[in-house]
């Protein structure tokens, strides 16, 4: 089975204009991410606030270009920043705001119908059509059509948010941090959306959050990321119960220790390091108790481990 989209070695930096007397700087905000989707699969991406997570999916989706690395769709390597009609078939974002994220001067049938009306595949009447099903699908009638933003509860604008991505029946949805602004009850109808429609459509999902307890959940495979760099990379209640990487396991500490035997690691300390001036050697090893010279000069690189990739000089 091929992959839904590719990266290789995916950089993003960020230049900070300087002033008078203040030289540009550069935020390294990806430093060479290589990941790869598998059709129905849902990966979810975890860290820190600031390690990169909704830079990966702005840059995979084209809303950022890219500094350097390859970006591949349906094996074949596309630059989505200049070329995002390439992007849109296969991939579709869900935003963490849907207060934000839904233009409030237009009803939901013309939010929906918009993208429809870009291509003419699709007449007046099955665009009807079209709206009717995907509003069934995330659990809405018709009627909904006739509402503005404000008029729809978090859960019911974060659903059209939803059916917004699904309307051009992507390959699969970019869901940032989809659930944070919602109450807990209304976050758990949500993720039962999303695996429903799973279900129903053989959708990906690339899953953005920061928190792991839930992305295990609703993941089968799950990728911790560190300042723009991945960390660890596997089957994700394996990688949950039995963390490996010390930065995964100081994650998993915060949550207290899930089976009996499983490797508890020690609570994080400090904070990360300036993603301005980012260390030579492992990103980790500033907070990482179990670093040695080497982790200070040489960064590792993601190695395979059985069924995982861990970027650690300690396996
Ligand atoms: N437009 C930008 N200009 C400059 N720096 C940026 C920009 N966008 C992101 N960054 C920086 O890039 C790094 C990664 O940010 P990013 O938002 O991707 O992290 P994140 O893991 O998604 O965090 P959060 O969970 O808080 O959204 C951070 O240091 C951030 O300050």
């Amino acid at each position: 089975m091929g992959y839904v989209w590719e990266t290789e070695n995916l950089v993003k930096e960020f230049t900070l204009s300087g002033g008078l007397f203040k030289p540009k700087q550069t935020v390294h905000a990806l430093q060479g991410v290589s990941l790869y989707q598998s059709e129905g699969e849902t990966l979810g991406i975890v860290g820190e606030s600031g390690c990169g997570k909704s830079t990966f999916g702005y840059t995979l989706m084209g809303l950022h270009e890219a500094t350097s690395g390859s970006i591949y769709m349906n094996g074949q390597e596309i630059d989505p920043y200049r070329n995002r009609d390439a992007v849109h078939p296969v991939m579709q974002m869900v935003f963490q705001n849907p207060y934000a994220s839904l233009n409030p001067r237009l009803t939901v049938n013309t939010i929906l119908e918009e993208p429809l009306e870009l291509d003419t595949k699709y007449t007046a009447r099955d665009r009807v059509i079209r709206v009717k099903e995907v509003l069934e699908q995330v659990g809405l009638t018709m009627a909904f059509g006739e509402r503005y933003a404000h008029e729809l509860s978090g859960g019911q604008r974060q659903r059209i948010g939803i059916a917004r991505a699904l309307i051009m029946e992507p390959q699969c949805i970019i869901c940032d941090e989809p659930l944070s602004a919602l109450d807990v009850s209304i976050q758990v109808q949500i993720m039962t959306l999303l695996e429903r429609l799973q279900a129903l459509n053989g959708i990906s999902y690339l899953f953005i959050s920061h928190d792991l307890s839930m992305v295990r959940y609703i993941s089968h495979r799950m990728v911790v990321m560190y300042m723009g760099s991945v960390m660890e990379e596997g089957p994700a209640l394996d990688l949950y119960e039995f963390p490996q990487h010390p930065y995964t396991r100081a994650l998993t500490a915060l949550n207290g220790p899930v089976i009996p035997h499983a490797p508890i690691g020690t609570p994080l300390r400090g904070e990360p390091p300036n993603p301005l001036n980012p260390p030579t050697g492992c990103l980790f090893s500033g907070r990482c108790p179990e670093a040695e010279q080497r982790c200070y000069t040489e960064r590792p690189p993601l190695r395979e481990w059985a069924d995982r990739r861990i970027a650690c000089w300690h396996l």
